[in-house]
């Protein structure tokens, strides 16, 4: 995640000052430092990074904290405020007919985002189209059109022709009934004049009502000079900051951003045509400050819940809030769960628990989990239809079938059996509760998360609604 370590390094510093009612000046020092620290070992274009770092010194020595506010709710609140101005707000996107061509180099992740974002206004009830200009690569036609089968979008390619301009030409004819098109282009290794020249044609043909350079998160100082290139020739309007999941980087996306004065528009977090996310700044910086980010965890929860059902008609969430918690029912949560995305990426959004206890972690504990789960379910799928509905009838004997059957062992089907009694037993708590327990579960959940935080409050209206 972008400035992944700005979250846990800031979190140290800002603990020393728990119980301080004023900051002098050696804490703000020692937080600038850490700051910068983090911000430059992000890849942060260092006259960004001063600017930001005199402005935060400047406020926090100068304003008086709010009465009742800790010296650290106040530090966090300039540091939150200062990072959300420095990324800005996110590219305007409306929901309705347009066309968007993509730039940047090679392999940044352009067609993957072109399928990605297809996908993501096929979602919000639009009909998108994929035009694929790319005559450089070998491949990227292939590639651009089984990602638009899997985001089930319209997609035009021509793999025999040579000349991107006509292909986009011809591409916006054959694409007419849809509404939203998007223009993928050839990238280079490097910038070179005749992929500015291309584009510039390309541009001239297809006319978009919005230019997004397509960045790499792990990209570096060369940020800057790619973002200057664009601009000036096609002019860019937002920014696509793409393998959010595989860096801690992603400061050269930032560097971007400032420099063509534009602002974000989407995050590309894996590889797979659901792994967008539209980038949301208040979210997004809660998230790097560890205060989790519900919204975006709540429409995760609900899209891979809508999906789960869709596959199965029978199953129904909350079925679970009324009767019994089977095996069956288990397993369609994991099912939900896998759907969500990798599980640290899931975590990060939940306030509180994001930052702090992730930290704690051992590196390879997410892997395990999700290994545990794998394995968990190809042991339901060696159980029976009796089994499953009723968890509790299975003996020794049966166990040692399962694990046979399943190719694991005794020991992981008895893990299986216990995690599930657990589930039940937590669930049990929570069945009966009227609406009103629930939202005063909720509210507590979010204290916690907040109590972490130095007791920031609610989440509502942001981190910091008052
Ligand atoms: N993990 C991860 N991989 C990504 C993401 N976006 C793209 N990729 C991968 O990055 C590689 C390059 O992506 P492409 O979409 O082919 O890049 P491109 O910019 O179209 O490349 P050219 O056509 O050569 O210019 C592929 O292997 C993608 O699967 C992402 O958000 N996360």
């Amino acid at each position: 995640m972008v400035l992944d370590n700005l979250g846990s390094s800031l979190r140290g510093s800002l603990d020393k000052l728990q119980g301080k009612s004023r900051l002098d000046k050696d804490d703000v020092q020692e937080i600038v430092k850490e700051i910068q620290r983090s911000l430059l070992s992000a890849d942060v274009d260092v006259s960004l990074v001063m600017d930001l770092s005199d402005s935060i010194k400047t406020r926090a020595l100068e304003e008086d904290p709010p009465a009742g506010t800790s010296a650290r709710d106040h530090v966090l609140k300039i540091v939150y405020e200062e990072l959300v101005g420095l990324i800005g707000d996110s590219t305007e996107i409306p929901l309705e007919p347009q066309t968007i061509m993509l730039a940047g180099l090679q392999g940044s992740g352009k067609t993957t985002t072109a399928a990605k974002m297809a996908w993501w206004f096929s979602k919000k009830g639009l009909r998108p189209a994929v035009i694929q200009t790319d005559t450089f690569r070998p491949g990227a036609y292939d590639q651009a059109k089984q990602m638009c089968e899997r985001a089930e979008v319209d997609f035009y390619g021509d793999p025999d022709a040579d000349d991107p301009v006509q292909i986009a030409e011809e591409g916006l004819e054959a694409t007419e009934d849809a509404d939203v098109h998007i223009v993928d282009t050839a990238g280079r290794h490097a910038l070179e004049a005749d992929l500015i020249d291309e584009i510039e044609e390309i541009e001239s043909v297809v006319q978009p009502d919005l230019n997004l350079l397509v960045l790499d998160a792990a990209i570096g100082q060369g940020a800057k000079e790619q973002a200057q290139e664009f601009d000036g020739s096609i002019g860019i309007g937002g920014v696509v900051i793409t393998k959010l999941d595989g860096t801690a980087k992603g400061g050269g996306a930032l560097t971007a951003v400032n420099e063509t004065d534009s602002s974000i528009a989407f995050l590309g977090t894996g590889e797979t045509v659901q792994d967008i996310e539209r980038f949301e700044p208040n979210g997004f910086i809660s998230r790097l400050l560890g205060m989790g980010d519900l919204k975006q965890l709540s429409e995760r929860v609900e899209r891979a819940m809508a999906e789960t059902q869709a596959e199965d008609d029978d199953w129904d969430p909350e079925d679970i809030m009324k009767g019994s918690f089977t095996l069956k029912d288990m397993k369609k949560q994991m099912e939900a769960m896998n759907k969500m995305g990798p599980l640290d990426q899931v975590l990060d959004m939940i306030p509180g628990l994001g930052g702090g206890l992730k930290d704690q972690l051992p590196e390879d504990a997410m892997d395990v989990t999700q290994d545990r789960m794998r394995k968990f379910e190809v042991i339901m799928d060696s159980m029976t239809d009796a089994e499953m509905e009723n968890p509790r009838s299975v003996g020794a004997q049966q166990v040692r079938r399962i694990a046979r059957g399943s190719g694991t062992d005794e020991e992981t089907v008895r893990e299986l059996l216990q995690q599930h009694k657990m589930m039940e037993r937590t669930l049990k708590q929570f069945q009966g509760m009227g609406d009103g327990d629930m939202q005063r579960m909720m509210k507590k959940l979010q204290n916690q998360g907040g109590g972490g935080m130095g007791g920031m409050g609610g989440m509502g209206g942001g981190p910091f609604g008052d």
